[in-house]
């Protein structure tokens, strides 16, 4: 059966009882034009929403995401996905697969806050006129994954920049170093990761040139600052069939 948005959707939540997914509860909760009508977590079926939830979003773990919209999309609902590890070959299947439903959306967003968005972006915009770029992400120590969905993003996003505009590889003298001493490597972009208690969700990114610096921060102090871009997705993603990546197409920014 095939979701069709009502005007007062109906709204299910995956991972009910992790931090974004209560966060994301409570939201639908209090937005007068949603329902929410069911809080799944681990070992409850997916198939059990189908004729009864148009949408769901998911905030679970990157090893069950990518199962949990293929059978979102058997049982006919709309896929709203915060959850991190997608990567082009996930990204694709589940394109497959909706080449073959008429009607069904997905989005998925490495971040649904409009500061971290905005970030990526004008790191996008900027990486064309700086030698060097790199990407610091500092989280809350109970990320299971790094560098962060967000962090990947942003460094895809500064390489494409980089290839598009021309430029080479970036100036980089390490000859020796401890292992992990300059962080990961995302399509020749560094990208750094902290855990620090206290911490909830942060970016930096440092784009250098001789005797200047570009410093792009963007901080998520509470998950309060992902609910506008999670209901926008919830409220649009029935009227965009097909798979949509990142947020910013919602906002006319791309
Ligand atoms: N796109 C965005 O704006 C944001 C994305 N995230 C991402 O969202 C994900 C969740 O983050 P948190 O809420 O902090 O994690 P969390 O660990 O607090 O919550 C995950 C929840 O998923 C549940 N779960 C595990 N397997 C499941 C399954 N098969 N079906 C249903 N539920 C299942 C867990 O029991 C837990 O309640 C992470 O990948 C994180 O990186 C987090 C914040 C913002
Ligand atoms: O786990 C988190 O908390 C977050 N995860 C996402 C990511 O990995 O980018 C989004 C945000 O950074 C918070």
């Amino acid at each position: 059966m095939l979701a069709r948005m009502t005007d007062f959707p109906r709204v299910a939540v995956l991972g009910a009882d992790g931090r974004m997914g209560a966060t994301v509860c409570r939201a639908v909760d209090n937005a007068p034009d949603l329902q929410l009508v069911a809080r799944l977590d681990k070992d409850d079926d997916v198939a059990s929403l189908a004729g009864r939830a148009d949408v769901a979003v998911d905030f679970t773990v990157p090893s069950v995401t990518e199962a949990n919209v293929h059978a979102l999309l058997d049982a006919g609902v709309h896929a709203v996905v915060g959850t991190t590890g997608w990567d082009d070959a996930a990204l694709a299947r589940v394109e497959e697969r909706l080449a073959r439903t008429e009607g069904l959306g997905v989005l998925v967003a490495p971040n649904f806050a409009l500061s971290a968005v905005l970030a990526m972006q004008f790191a996008a915009t900027a990486a064309r006129y700086f030698e060097s770029a790199e990407v610091v992400e500092l989280h809350h120590p109970n990320k299971v994954d790094a560098p962060s969905g967000t962090a990947l993003a942003t460094a895809r996003g500064i390489a494409a920049a980089r290839r598009d505009a021309g430029l080479g590889e970036m100036p980089d003298a390490t000859e020796t170093q401890l292992d992990g001493a300059r962080g990961a490597v995302v399509d020749g972009v560094h990208v750094h990761a902290v855990r620090l208690r206290g911490l909830v969700a942060h970016e930096e990114v440092v784009l250098g040139n001789p005797g200047e610096q570009l410093t792009i921060r963007t901080d998520s102090f509470d998950r309060e600052s992902f609910m506008p871009g999670v209901l926008l997705a919830v409220r649009e993603v029935g009227r965009r069939p097909g798979l949509t990546v990142g947020l910013e197409h919602l906002l006319d920014l791309r």
